[in-house]
């Protein structure tokens, strides 16, 4: 069993760098780090040297990368998956420094994700110097793609320490590594992709400061505001440029007690499943008969 420790980053091809930067910094609010690495825009949003890299060339995620304890769990790792018939490929040292770590092995999962183990990722000892004032505490979760759920969370449940949390029927399994609820999530796709990259915030108010600022900045809301019934947090997704989605929430639960949580299953029809804000779409037929005082029996005088 390979223990995963943390999420570590997202590495993720964008043909349009500046662009994609630009919003990473003055939309989202995370802070561009000098990488002094032409072609790469490292974003950072917590004590991380970076939590997001953006890489000139062809759009689409490069990789998700997770921390392991280090170098001597990432060769356990290494060979562990190699038992598993699983290829692991050594991070080259250019790479290893692109991703600001000491160590690292990439990997694909069953559905064509390049997943990377990293160990020894680079803090930085300065405050964070946050573009725009989202309130970003730090990266929360990472979500992928993938054709079977199932299929994914077995392939996590047995491989790695991932221990499911919540699911939403066959269409998302939300697993947690260490007390929060989630910081990996798997949801129904027809191929491997990113599916969204999660920063938590300090406040609810962060939530809704960043809904009107977005909006006015003409910014695409996938979803929300809202709240996840399955962490409880209060959420809302938005989209970058070449479909980069990004989704800030406040007040994910945590788990403190493995023995006692028991996974939930909710119902993707059901209309709240992913936003118990959305009430039943109809009032219901059986709607209560309201009575009007005028209808009230008068107290009997005594
Ligand atoms: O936080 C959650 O519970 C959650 C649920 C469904 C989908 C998500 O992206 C989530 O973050
Ligand atoms: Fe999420």
């Amino acid at each position: 069993m390979i223990e995963l420790t943390d999420i570590a980053y997202v590495r993720s091809g964008v043909a349009d760098l500046a662009t994609a930067t630009e919003f990473a910094t003055s939309i989202v609010g995370l802070e561009l780090v000098d990488g002094g690495e032409p072609g790469v825009a490292h974003l950072r949003a917590d004590s991380a040297h970076h939590r997001l890299a953006l890489v000139e060339g062809e759009s689409g995620v490069i990789a998700s990368g997770f921390t392991v304890a280090d170098e001597e769990a990432l060769a356990a790792a290494e060979t562990a998956l190699e038992t598993r018939g699983i290829r692991a490929a050594r991070i080259d040292p250019y790479g290893c420094r692109s991703r600001r770590v000491r160590a690292g092995i990439g990997f694909d999962d069953p559905f064509g994700n390049r997943i990377e183990l990293v160990a020894g990722q680079h803090s930085l000892a300065t405050p964070v110097n946050y573009s725009r004032a989202a309130g970003i505490t730090e990266f929360g979760h990472l979500c992928v793609d993938a054709p079977d759920v199932r299929e994914a969370y077995r392939f996590w449940s047995s491989t790695f320490n991932a221990r499911v949390s919540d699911w939403i029927g066959d269409d998302a399994c939300l697993m947690r590594i260490n007390p929060v609820h989630h910081k990996l999530a798997v949801f129904a796709a027809d191929g491997p992709g990113l599916c969204h990259m999660n920063f938590q915030v300090a406040a609810i108010d962060d939530i809704f400061r960043s809904w009107h600022f977005l909006v006015e900045q003409g910014v695409e809301i996938e979803m929300g505001p809202g709240r996840h019934p399955q962490s409880g947090a209060v959420f809302l997704y938005f989209q970058g440029p070449e479909g980069f989605t990004y989704e800030y929430s406040y007040g994910v639960r945590r788990i403190e007690d493995d023995a006692t949580w028991r996974p939930r299953v909710f119902d993707p029809a059901e209309r709240g499943s992913i936003d118990m804000w959305l009430g039943p779409t109809s009032r219901p037929t059986s709607q209560p008969q309201l009575v009007t005082t005028s209808e009230l029996p008068l107290r009997k005088a005594t």
